[in-house]
C-alpha cells in the first residue's frame, strides 16, 4: 500500500514551509497554454493567481498561444513576470492537449532547466479562489480529479485498451490525477512530459488516441512513477461541483465553459 502524501488544508504549517522556501528565493515558472478563444480565461486566471498564487515568491508565467496580441495586460506584483510565446494555431481541440507534453518538455529543456526551481503548469479555464503557496511544491506533484476522488478504481477513466501506451489494467492506480496540474522540479517534470510525449507518439503511429488525451497517459506515468506529493481537490475544484464537507478551502477550479462554442471542433 502506498501511503500517498496528501495537502489538505489544516494538514501543514505554512509558517514553518514559508520559513524554508522563503530563504532559497525560488523561482516557480508557471505554463499555461491558451490557443484560440481560450484567451479569453487568461484575465480572470492571471489577476486570480496575483491574488493568491505563490505570493511572496518569484513567479513566472509563460503563457504559450497562438494569439499573442490579445494577451491581457495585467499588473503584476513584485518579482513577477510574464513570458508570451507564440506558437502555430492547431485546429484540432485533442490535438491541443495532446503537444501540451512536446511544448512543455521543449520549454523546460531549452529554457527552464537553469531559471526555474519548480514548476507547475496551469489548465487556464481556471481561477484561484484562495490561498495556494508553498506547501504545494515538491519534487514530482500530482492533483486528485475532483470528479473522482473517492471513486473505486474501476470507476477511474483510464485508458482501458491495451492498443494504446496509456493503458492501465481494471485491477491496478491508486488515484484518478488531472492533467490540469502538473508540478515538481524543473528535471522531475522534464522526464515526466518527456516519457509521456514518447508514449504518445508510439500512439499516434499506432493511430491509436488515448481516452483523454494526455490526461491518460499522465495517469499512467503516476502509476509507476508516483508523485512525491499529492495535491487535494483543494486544488482542483470544479465550479460546477457542489462543495462536500471535507473540502474546506477551494483554492483553484475550473470555471464553467461551453464547451461548443471554446473549441475549435466538435
Ligand atoms: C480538470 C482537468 O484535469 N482537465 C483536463 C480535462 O478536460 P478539460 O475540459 O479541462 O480540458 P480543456 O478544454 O480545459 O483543455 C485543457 C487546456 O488546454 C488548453 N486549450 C484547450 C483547447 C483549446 O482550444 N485551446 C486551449 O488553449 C487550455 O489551456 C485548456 O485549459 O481533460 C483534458 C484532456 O481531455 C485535459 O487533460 C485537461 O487538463
Ligand atoms: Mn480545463
Amino acid at each position: 500500500m502506498w501511503l500517498a502524501p496528501i495537502v489538505w488544508e489544516d494538514t501543514f504549517d505554512l509558517t514553518v514551509i514559508d520559513a524554508i522556501y522563503k530563504q532559497q528565493n525560488i523561482t516557480v515558472a508557471t505554463i499555461v497554454f491558451a490557443l484560440g478563444k481560450y484567451v479569453r480565461f487568461l484575465k480572470d486566471l492571471l489577476e486570480s493567481a496575483e491574488q493568491h498564487f505563490m505570493v511572496g515568491y518569484r513567479v513566472h508565467y509563460y503563457i504559450i498561444t497562438d494569439l499573442p496580441d490579445e494577451v491581457p495586460a495585467v499588473t503584476l506584483g513584485e518579482g513577477r513576470q510574464l513570458t508570451v510565446i507564440k506558437t502555430a494555431t492547431l485546429n484540432r481541440w485533442q490535438e491541443i492537449l495532446l503537444r501540451r507534453m512536446e511544448r512543455i518538455e521543449n520549454l523546460i529543456q531549452y529554457e527552464l532547466l537553469n531559471k526555474a526551481d519548480y514548476i507547475f503548469s496551469l489548465d487556464v479555464d481556471s481561477k484561484f479562489y484562495a490561498h495556494w503557496g508553498a506547501e504545494s511544491l515538491g519534487d514530482l506533484v500530482g492533483v486528485l480529479h475532483a470528479w473522482f476522488f473517492g471513486s473505486s478504481r474501476g470507476q477511474f477513466t483510464y485508458e482501458r485498451r491495451p492498443e494504446s501506451q496509456a493503458y492501465i489494467p481494471l485491477d491496478e492506480g491508486d488515484y484518478y490525477y488531472g492533467a490540469a496540474v502538473i508540478g515538481g522540479r524543473p528535471e522531475k517534470v522534464l522526464k515526466l512530459v518527456k516519457t509521456c510525449r514518447m508514449q504518445l507518439d508510439v500512439d499516434r503511429a499506432n493511430k491509436i488516441e488515448a481516452v483523454w488525451q494526455e490526461e491518460s497517459h499522465l495517469n499512467k506515468y503516476f502509476l509507476y512513477n508516483k508523485p512525491t506529493k499529492l495535491l487535494s481537490p483543494e486544488y482542483l475544484w470544479d465550479d460546477r461541483k457542489q462543495k462536500p464537507s471535507f473540502i474546506k478551502v477551494v483554492r483553484f477550479s475550473q470555471v464553467v465553459k461551453n464547451y461548443a462554442e471554446i473549441r475549435p471542433n466538435p
